[in-house]
């Protein structure tokens, strides 16, 4: 039988077959396709089952995947693993207030998709707590970030601002969510799909964020053939496996500078006649994205 993980704990997969939901281990033998990754099956895979007794079901196979996510591990020693598979579209949930989503992040999570080649759209949640300089930021970030060709959303879970839109965008898809803790993701899945019961946190007074409350990330049908995933806060996120040269290549708005410095091994710091620095310098590449550039680029251990 052929079915999609709609959840994983570590030892069990929760997975749906023929519309119902069965628990499922591993079979022993399944080994890792990458030795890098800690986890060898992932929310949103096809997978081959067999069952083992009359309620519980044994995967056999992995289907091969159309795309996935690999969110890197920043600790050192910590492995990485695959977020999610078969996705269309990743949402990152920002918030410009309570927390703040700092820009380095946002534009890390960028680079993480355009390098594993799914679509970004950017959500900004709480719009409701928005004063008038909160509006212009946003609408200065919006500005920027849609000409890099990133759809932005501005829409709040408290007062369903936006919601329709974010709707229309996530018909018809698997959608990831993803974004720092507290920002909402939970709240928002409530409210898409008010069936599903997810733990909403309280934000904590003291440090104006989340409690931490998704562990797993978890695949929901939030109505007919439109499944979102909801994946646990992230902290910090390291990129996985790009190189120096293949940095510029995940920033839009740098690709047709490639090639264009004076000197051909140009590292784009503080070499005369760079293109990219000339390009921020003329205002055709946002400062804060050329600084946040230069800050992965410098970031050796959170990008192999
Ligand atoms: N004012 C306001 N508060 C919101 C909005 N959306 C969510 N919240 C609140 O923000 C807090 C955190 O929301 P959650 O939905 O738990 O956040 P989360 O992103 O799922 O957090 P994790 O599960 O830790 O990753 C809760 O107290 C929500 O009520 C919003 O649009 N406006
Ligand atoms: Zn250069």
């Amino acid at each position: 039988m052929k079915g999609r993980v709609f959840k994983s704990t570590g030892s069990w997969y929760t997975v749906k077959v023929d519309g119902k939901y069965i628990e499922c281990r591993l079979r022993g033998k399944m080994r890792l396709d990458d030795e890098k990754v800690t986890n060898p099956v992932t929310v949103g895979d096809w997978v081959g089952i067999t069952m083992d007794n009359e309620k519980e079901g044994i995967i056999y196979e992995v289907l091969p995947r159309e795309n996935y996510i690999i969110r890197k591990s920043t600790r050192k020693k910590k492995h990485s693993h695959r977020l999610a598979a078969n996705i269309d579209q990743a949402i990152l949930i920002v918030t410009l207030v309570a927390p703040r989503t700092s820009l380095g992040f946002i534009d890390r999570f960028l680079v993480t998709c355009e390098s594993f080649r799914i679509p970004a759209i950017l959500a900004f949640n709480k719009a409701d707590l928005l004063d008038e300089a909160g509006l212009n930021s946003y609408k200065e970030l919006k500005f920027d970030y849609e000409e890099l060709g990133y759809q932005t959303l501005l829409i709040s879970a408290e007062t369903n601002q936006g919601i329709e839109l974010l709707k229309e965008k996530l018909t018809g898809k698997t959608s990831l969510f993803a974004g720092h803790s507290g920002v909402g993701k939970s709240t928002l899945l409530n409210l898409l799909s008010p069936k599903i019961t997810q733990r909403v946190s309280e934000i904590s007074e003291s440090v104006g964020k989340g409690v931490h409350t998704t562990t797993f990330a978890e695949m929901f049908e939030v109505w007919n053939n439109t499944y979102v995933i909801d994946t646990p806060g992230i902290k910090e996120l390291g990129l996985w496996n790009i190189g120096d040269e293949e940095l510029c290549h995940y920033f839009p708005e740098m690709r047709k500078y490639i090639g264009a410095c004076r000197f051909h091994n140009c590292t784009h710091i503080h070499e005369p006649g760079c293109a990219f620095r000339d390009a921020m310098e003329q205002g055709k590449i946002a400062p804060f994205r050329y600084e946040n550039y230069l800050s992965m680029l410098a970031d050796d251990d959170n990008r192999r």
